[in-house]
């Protein structure tokens, strides 16, 4: 499982020549980019994949991206693969060849706020009766709580002693459709258990916190560009967080819950306020007990690839200081002049913007990425008291102008700038995505 972090600096080692968009996966996005419908089948898809690469190899005096004997299966692997997460495969109906959408529409501020306010609504409607739900009869606990810091004096978000039959699925919706979609690249490991990394196009995920699990043996290391796992192997902890939240999920009964006091927006249990650190302006705050293994939200972004995000924002206002990376997709969190959106009453205000950063072992939030390019949940690491402040570890190589709370492994990357990612690679404009 990957966690999302911070917009970061850069420091691969890619050639000095070689932009940064000339790679396969960006030929594949670009491709499916320029076509009016954003969909294709997988032969039309790679036929278009190297149509372009071979114009830009010879319009830019450039290598092609997809080499060898056979370019198409490179083309073909690379889609599969999706490691970018550009692509939602799908098969229509009577069709015999799989087709690919893009995974988001870049630059798209209205469907980025569409598409966030659908997965907040999900996440309370779905996740948070298990999370904020309290047994109604105390002894069908256990004290099971793996790796949990649950007070044990609280009949909260305990593990079940005894499994009872999983409970019918859910009505499938549109947006479960998508996720069923979003899941299905052969990418996913075959280990470890349950959690959302199925390979079956045809499973359904139930929930709207999908977290995209990886077995890195199934990725190829070069497209990565972040090392994931943070000081404390937060890989470990994330996903062990993920698979407790599944399994109770599977294992808890609705009707065994008291559902009175379960919250419905991010405002029944989330509030901003001045920042227990000084000078770090505003924080946020819990409200209410927050559940150790809890998603609270997401962290809103426009995704759009770094090109665009470099020509539209950086240097603008605070960008910088606010957006976040998915893999290679930056998500945007500012207005056009690059100021955070601070109306609580605004169709997209964030809370999770303004969460500030402490070391990783002191984080009570994890970033981790959803299965949807641009989702960034905000997840408990451990339980959270009522007005405790949340914070975060915004990841490696982020650029920060404060000092960093002692035992962050970033101490070294200060530059004065926030959040700012330096490139080591050329700054070559990539082609036109009209
Ligand atoms: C995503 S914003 C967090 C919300 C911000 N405090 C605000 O008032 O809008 C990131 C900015 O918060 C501040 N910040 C975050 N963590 C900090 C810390 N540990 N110490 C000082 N400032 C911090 C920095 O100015 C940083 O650029």
């Amino acid at each position: 499982m990957h966690e999302a972090q911070r917009r970061t600096k850069r420091s691969g080692n890619r050639s000095a020549v070689q932009p940064r968009w000339h790679n396969q996966a960006y030929m594949l996005f670009l491709a499916l980019r320029q076509h009016p419908d954003r969909c294709l089948s997988r032969p039309e898809l790679i036929k278009a994949a190297l149509a372009l690469d071979e114009k830009i190899s010879k319009e830019r005096n450039l290598p092609r991206v997809f080499k060898g004997k056979t370019p198409m299966n490179s083309a073909s692997a690379s889609l599969t693969t999706n490691t970018d997460r550009y692509f939602i495969p799908f098969r229509p109906d009577g069709s015999r060849s799989m087709h690919f959408k893009l995974a988001y529409e870049p630059g798209n501020f209205k469907i980025a706020v569409q598409e966030y306010s659908k997965w907040e609504k999900k996440l309370a409607g779905h996740d948070w009766p298990f999370c904020f739900g309290i047994p109604k009869d105390p002894s069908i606990l256990s004290t099971t709580t793996t790796g949990s810091s649950v007070n044990e004096e609280q009949p909260q978000q305990l593990i079940k002693k005894q499994a009872p039959p999983p409970s019918p699925p859910p009505r499938i919706t549109e947006f479960d459709e998508f996720m069923m979609s979003r899941n299905g690249t052969a990418f996913h490991p075959p280990a470890p258990p349950s959690y959302h990394h199925d390979n079956n196009e045809n499973k359904t995920n139930d929930t709207v916190t999908t977290p995209v699990i990886h077995n890195n043996n199934n990725i190829n290391k070069k497209n990565l560009d972040i090392d994931h796992t943070g000081e404390d192997g937060s890989n470990i902890v994330a996903m062990k967080a993920v698979n407790e939240l599944e399994q109770q999920q599977q294992e808890i009964k609705l009707e065994d819950l008291d559902l009175s006091n379960v919250p419905e927006t991010w405002k029944d249990i989330l509030r901003v306020g001045k920042s227990t650190i000084p000078g770090a302006g505003q924080g946020l705050f819990a409200k209410r007990k927050l559940p150790y293994n809890s998603p609270l939200g997401f962290y809103f972004g426009v995704p759009m690839t770094e090109d665009e995000y470099d020509s539209l924002k950086d240097g603008v206002g605070r960008a910088s200081e606010y957006s976040i990376m998915y893999r290679r997709t930056v998500l945007d969190a500012t207005d056009e002049s690059g100021q955070p959106f601070t109306d609580p009453e605004g169709p997209m205000f964030c809370p999770f913007h303004f969460m500030n950063e402490t070391s990783e072992k002191q984080a009570n939030i994890l970033f981790i990425e959803g299965a949807v390019v641009n989702q960034v949940i905000c997840w408990t690491k451990r339980d959270i008291e009522p007005d405790e402040e949340l914070f975060v570890w915004y990841g490696r190589d982020v650029d920060r102008h404060w000092t960093p709370a002692p035992s962050s492994s970033s101490t070294s990357q200060t530059n004065g700038i926030n959040g700012k990612k330096t490139n080591s690679t050329t700054t070559t404009p990539p082609p036109s995505t009209s």
